[in-house]
């Protein structure tokens, strides 16, 4: 019997100005526990593969339990078939254990897709680095940001190669969204294509000990497909300076001991996403405007977590006063929220014996 767990923090992308290029990895894991029966040499499961699935996140969605569907498994069947394995080795069983909420701009789906890789890795037996791994995650969810940080760890930069004429080329390359269903293609039996080399690259940057993440997480959902939509396709110059002002200045701005919190507090403004995604997140304007280092002792920025609807509130102190003046200024919009007090993963996802 082989039995291992792989572990996978959330992540929260942008931190404002950073869109599509900025993730921090969060102090909230996903869970696989993963036992493998190889004394068997037949299975009854489809696919060879039962899946158990605890869900801490209350999140209202019912996840699938059938391998061909559930996200990360479905993953992980790509990866595999990349390497000419059909299905899982005989008689896998994952128990998920799930904290993270999902569609609430916690990079649920980002840790369901690096889980999911690091699983087909895994029981593949197939030593794939985790930069290589990326370029499997990028087949699916095509924005660095939340992948990298939950896959690396920490407070990451990320940027996507220009892909090579001849693989741009490549009609059998799903480029898009999702996995074509099922996974890995229709199962012709064949070996479907393995990625392009070097889609994607990331930069680990430092990071002041002092700062603590506050996650303020609306009731709702906003699906990352909804949000992004509302963004216009293109932006004016002064839009762009303004971004590209204060995305250069953020990496420093949080990895300096002590931090300034009228830097910070600049350095996470955006005209990118947030002024767009208001008209999905009641009270979100109301939240940035109230909230500022000289009104909120304690406070350093505040941003939308990825496509949201939560809420980043970064801070060295008064964590719970802070999130309590969120949370009441969403209930005046008849919205209620829980709230977490996070700490940046630096370890990114790992698998470990069990
Ligand atoms: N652990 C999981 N198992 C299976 N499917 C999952 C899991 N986590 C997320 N998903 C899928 O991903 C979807 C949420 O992805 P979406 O990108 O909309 O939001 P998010 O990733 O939580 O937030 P954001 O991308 O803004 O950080 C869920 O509706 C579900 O279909
Ligand atoms: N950069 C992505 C992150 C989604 O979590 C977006 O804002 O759509």
């Amino acid at each position: 019997m082989n039995s291992f767990v792989i572990r996978t923090p959330c992540s929260s992308a942008n931190i404002g100005p950073g869109f599509d290029v900025i993730g921090l990895a969060l102090s909230l894991h996903l869970e696989l526990h993963v036992t493998i029966d190889s004394s068997k040499s037949s299975s009854e499961l489809p696919l060879n593969c039962a899946i158990t699935y605890e869900d801490q996140s209350k999140s209202a969605e019912q996840i699938s339990l059938d391998p061909e569907v559930n996200l990360i498994t479905r993953v992980a069947l790509y990866v595999l078939r990349c390497h000419n394995q059909r299905a899982f080795p005989v008689e896998t069983k994952v128990h998920i254990i799930n904290p993270i909420p999902l569609g609430r701009g916690l990079g649920s789906s980002g840790t369901a897709v690096v889980s999911g890789v690091m699983l087909g890795n895994a029981v593949g037996n197939l030593g794939l680095s985790k930069e290589r791994l990326l370029d499997y995650c990028l087949m699916i969810e095509r924005h660095p940001d939340n992948v990298a940080a939950s896959l690396f760890g920490g407070f990451v930069g990320t940027y996507l190669n220009e892909l090579k004429p001849e693989d741009v080329a490549r009609k059998e390359i799903p480029l898009s969204e999702v996995l074509p269903s099922p996974a890995g293609g229709i199962d012709t039996g064949l070996e479907p294509p393995k990625p392009p080399m070097g889609i994607g690259h990331y930069r680990k940057f430092d990071w002041a000990p002092e700062i603590k993440a506050i996650a303020i997480i609306p009731d709702f959902v906003v699906p990352t497909a909804n949000a992004r939509n509302v963004l216009p396709e293109s932006y004016s110059r002064a839009d762009v300076v303004f971004n590209l002002q204060r995305a250069a200045l953020l990496p420093a701005a949080l990895g300096t001991s002590p931090p300034d919190p009228d830097m910070i507090f600049l350095a996470m403004q955006d005209r990118v996403h947030q002024p767009y995604r208001k008209t999905l997140i009641p009270g979100l304007t109301e939240v940035l405007q109230l909230m500022t280092p000289a009104t909120q002792p304690g406070l350093l920025g505040i941003c939308l977590s990825g496509a949201g609807p939560t809420i980043l509130a970064l801070a060295t102190e008064r964590f719970e006063e802070i999130a309590d003046r969120i949370i009441a200024r969403f209930a005046s919009n008849n919205i209620t929220c829980q709230w977490k007090l996070l700490e940046p993963a630096n370890a990114g996802t790992t698998v470990s014996p069990n």
